[in-house]
């Protein structure tokens, strides 16, 4: 043997010893885990247990973030960490978890990423299928899109909370890539139509006027069933992510076409109940104001008076002629903040209507 093979073999005898201490370890975990369910069942006998806790996630998630040592980036090990947790959760009970599908969509990547693999992941044709699924308790928690950094707001989402009872309990965000695909077996032939989620078509404008000017875009209703015609007929090419490119066994002829590099899309995660604090959270909510000169100044004073930042204000229509405005928050802080509280208060003084969409963790992935 060479003092190479030798060295090698050292290192993979390590790294098989390191093997063995690393699953001791997580089953160590596992079985925690397994015991706080039994604590949960038995402090909660005759009530819904609530498994998993999106604060507690959040606080792990960010102290492997804050303490890891390298040479592995925080963002890498705390993704190991999810899928650990994941496992464990799924022990304890596993989630159904709701999704904007089918299968291959955005949403679904942005599901994984903040659940973890180890969910059952159910997908639903439409946002308010989402909602009601999770209303209904069939699914325990439900995974919508709500903004994109290019194109705005997802008013359908938005609207939903309008009428629904649930709570916002998580948010994560998705860097959106976009390929032009073909299926391998068509690919020599000439791209005749091009199939996309409107949404997408928005995002890679100036490309396809740059790049693919003069062929029809065809809008369907989601990325996933684009490559799906991609995948069958000739001619076609579709704009999708890499999921869907996956699922249909596409192939990239363009790489990477969305018009912005930090192109993102934020997904909620709604759910039937309130989160506790977690020491660095979000807050939503809806007002409706009276139709009256100085309306908006009157709404958003109060925050500046207790120094809270807003991260987001949106105009809806009204539902009904009662409300003249309402105006969709995020804002940061915990409702169980005093200075939140407070403005709160203050808030609901002044408007004729204050929906509190919920508290939940600042997305740590
Ligand atoms: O701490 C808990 O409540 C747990 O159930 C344990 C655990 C974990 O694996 O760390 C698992 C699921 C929860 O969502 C949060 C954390």
């Amino acid at each position: 043997m060479s003092d190479e093979q030798i060295r090698l073999a050292e290192l993979r005898d390590e790294i098989d010893s390191l093997d063995q201490q690393i699953m001791d370890l997580i089953s160590a975990r596992a079985r925690c885990a397994q015991e706080v369910a039994h604590v949960k069942m038995d402090s909660n006998p005759d009530q819904d247990v609530f498994f998993y806790r999106p604060e507690r996630e959040a606080q792990v998630l960010r102290r492997i973030k804050e303490q890891n040592p390298g040479p592995l980036s925080g963002e890498e090990m705390a993704r190991l960490f999810r899928e650990i947790m994941s496992a464990c959760l799924a022990l304890e009970k596993p989630m159904h978890i709701a999704f904007l599908g089918p299968v291959g969509t955005f949403t679904q990547a942005a599901a994984l990423k903040h659940f973890g693999h180890s969910v059952v992941s159910v997908p639903l044709p439409a946002i308010d299928a989402v909602f009601r699924e999770v209303e209904s308790g069939a699914a325990h928690y439900g995974v919508v899109p709500v903004e994109n950094s290019t194109e705005g707001m997802i008013n359908h989402t938005l609207d939903m909370f309008m009428s629904s009872p649930l709570k916002i309990c998580g948010e994560v965000q998705l860097r959106i890539h976009h390929h032009l695909l073909v299926s391998p077996k068509h690919e020599d032939q000439d791209i005749t139509r091009i199939y996309s989620h409107q949404q997408s078509f928005a995002q890679c404008r100036q490309w396809l006027d740059t790049h693919r000017y003069g062929i029809e875009r065809i809008t369907v209703s989601s990325n996933a069933e684009a490559a799906r015609r991609a995948a069958e007929e000739p001619g076609a090419a579709a704009i999708a992510g890499d999921m869907a490119a996956e699922l249909y066994g596409l192939k990239k002829l363009a790489n990477s076409i969305e018009d912005r590099p930090d192109n993102t899309t934020r997904f909620l995660i709604i759910g039937r109940e309130e989160v506790p604090a977690s020491g660095h959270d979000k807050s939503s909510i809806l007002v409706s104001m009276r139709n009256k000169p100085g309306a908006l100044y009157q709404l958003l004073e109060p925050f500046h008076q207790h120094g809270i930042s807003l991260t987001r204000i949106e105009t809806r229509p009204s539902p009904s002629g009662t409300w003249a405005y309402v105006f969709y928050i995020d804002f940061e802080g915990h409702m169980e903040d005093d200075q939140v509280s407070k403005l709160l208060a203050q808030v609901d003084e002044e408007a004729v209507e204050l929906k509190r969409l919920g508290s939940y963790p600042i997305g740590v992935l």
